[in-house]
């Protein structure tokens, strides 16, 4: 179980990631979120950075390429002191199973990474499910599969909605993670999001941790939002 909400920085450079997190306490220790539109645009270098102000580091790459190229990918980043990164499920036993090698491989002079797959995402509905990927099978059952998968392939856990945390905790072992984004607070506009909880109902639906991007990333006051969510998902 990760104690804080995990901020997804979805900014589009280091300027305006700065600018925000200067909006929390110089001393609170945050898991943050770093994902394609930050790092393509800033690099490792700001990764770095962002570990040297004392912040944990989720790198959400989201890798999905032959196993040869995703162990390479996770040799390289297994340098930088992340505490996780991310692979898609759909990648299959095999890639996934090089992913761990590739992290194993590494130079851990910091911190040895954990690695959990994307199952479906939260933008996914059944009804993409079925007229899109042409699965046959509920949601549900695509995504219980891939977990099943991923833990088959040694991985630490999976990215789902938190309305499959439970099921996904059952079908699999207890320390398996299962780290769910799609959060919103009551009323709140679900945007692109299609499977979403409140962070109450995550907790309760037994998810590990929760991702939070624009509840509080797009708040009035960000600080705030993140300290009623941080204490949502503590008191539930
Ligand atoms: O891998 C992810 O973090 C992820 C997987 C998924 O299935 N759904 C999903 O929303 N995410 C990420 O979680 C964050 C959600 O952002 P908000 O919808 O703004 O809270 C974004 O950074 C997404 O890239």
């Amino acid at each position: 179980m990760i104690n804080r909400p995990i901020i997804a920085l979805d900014f589009q450079n280091k300027r305006q990631t700065t600018s925000f997190l200067q909006l929390f306490p110089q001393d609170e220790q945050l898991f943050v979120k770093v994902g394609m539109e930050l790092f393509y645009s800033e690099g490792t270098n700001f990764v770095e950075e962002l570990i040297d102000q004392g912040h944990d580091i989720f790198l959400d790459l989201k890798c999905h390429d032959i196993p040869n190229t995703v162990r390479q990918t996770m040799t390289s980043l297994s340098r930088l002191g992340i505490s996780l990164t991310t692979v898609h499920a759909a990648g299959g036993v095999e890639m996934m199973k090089y992913a761990l090698d590739g992290i194993n491989k590494g130079n851990h002079s910091k911190k040895i990474p954990q690695i959990i797959a994307i199952t479906q995402l939260t933008s996914t509905s059944q009804e993409q499910l079925e007229t899109e990927q042409l699965v046959e099978r509920s949601l549900i059952e695509s995504v219980v599969n891939y977990a099943k998968l991923t833990e088959l392939a040694g991985l630490s856990g999976v990215v789902c909605s938190a309305q499959e945390a439970k099921i996904i905790k059952e079908a699999t072992s207890k320390d398996f993670l299962a780290v769910t984004p799609g959060i919103r607070l009551e009323g709140q506009s679900v945007g692109d999001q299609k499977r979403v909880m409140t962070p109450t109902a995550a907790k309760k639906n037994q998810s590990s941790a929760i991702v939070v991007g624009r509840s509080i990333t797009r708040a009035e006051d960000p600080f705030s939002a993140y300290q009623t969510i941080k204490k949502m998902w503590e008191d539930a």
